[in-house]
């Protein structure tokens, strides 16, 4: 029989948790941050690249692969592990929320969400069985119930109704998703900025015994100061020895105080996506190698790096690569955000396992 989930909880430090979830394609040491790998590649990166920066698990995402090229097609290649070469975990998103943020002519209803393509117009029908279906043939290890995500501001009245529906689809996933030892289905936490909608969220989905927890509902242009406060209401209705994933964050300063109020799993597209605009993080802030100030800088990103993107090319070289468009720059810089953000985790997670993560707080990201 496949290895069954399991999370453990290593050591704390105040609400911080270094744990480590075991599966039957590895581990994922936590705090963990998931490059985003929405259409099966983690854009302009090498699968043995991104294992190599640290990072234990990739996001992918049910919306992007169901149209292009299809959960058929991926299921008779092999599943997404075959078809993208990445042989540890993936965690896929379940669709709901990029339906609303990207699709057009969308109708949700208490069955589910119809919409059109927004790469071809086509028709498509999206219900919580859809979608924990089309999970199953990615033979993704880590699936998201279907939910559905109000953009904030709302009226406290559709908050409501959105958490609500999101609670029959999580009784409705967790049905068909069934008994598979070695895989997961998450339920998503929303209630929008309502501290009492958040609390009985997360409560009720507590009280259906899944094995890990997501808050939605947040990174979606919320201040820093409400999300965090909505981790401080939500993070304890949730059961302390299953992982909590915050979707969708963020910067470094987010994980930092995120893990901070208990949150173990995050996926962002910021390394990569600013990768691809000719911004580098390094442990002296932001760098925008698109500025000139850069021509003639021989210096790399980062001396003491380990990773040869942020060690190994000067400033210089960089500035060219990104002003001439060159391939290569989009492939450097997001080597490099994604090492960046794989060694801020490293830093947390050994800062917990040291008792001295409440003490260095901020520090860890410089
Ligand atoms: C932070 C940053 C840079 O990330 C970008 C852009 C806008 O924010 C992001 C990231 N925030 C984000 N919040 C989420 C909430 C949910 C949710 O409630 N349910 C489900 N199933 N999936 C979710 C995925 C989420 N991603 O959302 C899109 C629109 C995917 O682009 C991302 O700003």
């Amino acid at each position: 029989m496949a290895k069954p989930f399991s999370f453990k909880v290593l050591a704390t430090d105040g609400k911080a948790r270094r744990g480590v979830i075991d599966m039957p394609r590895g581990e994922i040491r936590t705090p963990a941050f998931m490059p985003v790998g929405t259409g099966g590649t983690v854009k302009a990166m090498y699968m043995d690249q991104v294992r190599g920066v640290g990072a234990d698990i990739i996001l992918g995402n049910t919306y992007h692969l169901m149209l292009r090229p299809g959960a058929e097609r991926v299921a008779r290649l092999g599943g997404l592990h075959e078809f993208a070469r990445w042989p540890q975990p993936i965690l896929t998103d379940s669709g709901g929320f990029q339906v609303m943020s990207l699709s057009k002519l969308r109708k949700l209803t208490e069955k589910g969400v119809t919409f059109r393509s927004h790469i071809d117009g086509a028709a498509y029908e999206m219900s919580p069985e859809r979608s924990i279906e089309i999970q199953g043939l990615l033979d993704s290890d880590i699936q998201m119930q279907l939910d559905e995500c109000t953009a904030l501001p709302a009226e406290i009245k559709e908050i409501e109704r959105a958490m609500e529906l999101s609670l029959r689809w999580a009784e409705r996933c967790k049905t068909a998703f069934g008994d598979q030892p070695g895989k997961a289905m998450f339920g998503i936490v929303q209630g929008g900025d309502n501290a009492a909608l958040r609390v009985r969220s997360a409560q009720a989905l507590s009280a259906m015994n899944l094995k890990g927890y997501a808050v939605g509902g947040l990174a979606v242009g919320e201040p820093q100061a409400v999300m965090l406060e909505m981790l401080d209401i939500t993070c304890p209705e949730l059961p302390d020895d299953k992982p909590r994933y915050l979707m969708g964050v963020g910067t470094p300063d987010d994980i930092l105080k995120s893990v901070a109020r208990g949150i173990d799993m995050f996926d962002c597209v910021m390394p990569t996506r600013a990768g691809r605009h000719g911004l580098a993080y390094t442990r002296r802030g932001k760098v925008n190698l698109r500025n000139a100030r850069h021509a003639d800088d021989p210096r790399p990103l980062d001396e003491e790096s380990d990773c040869p993107a942020a060690r190994d090319y000067s400033r210089a070289y960089l500035h060219h690569l990104v002003r001439s468009q060159e391939a290569l720059g989009a492939m450097l810089l997001t080597w490099n955000n994604l090492s960046y953000y794989q060694k801020l985790m490293q830093d947390m997670r050994a800062a917990i396992e040291a008792q001295t993560f409440e003490a260095r707080g901020a520090e860890i990201t410089e």
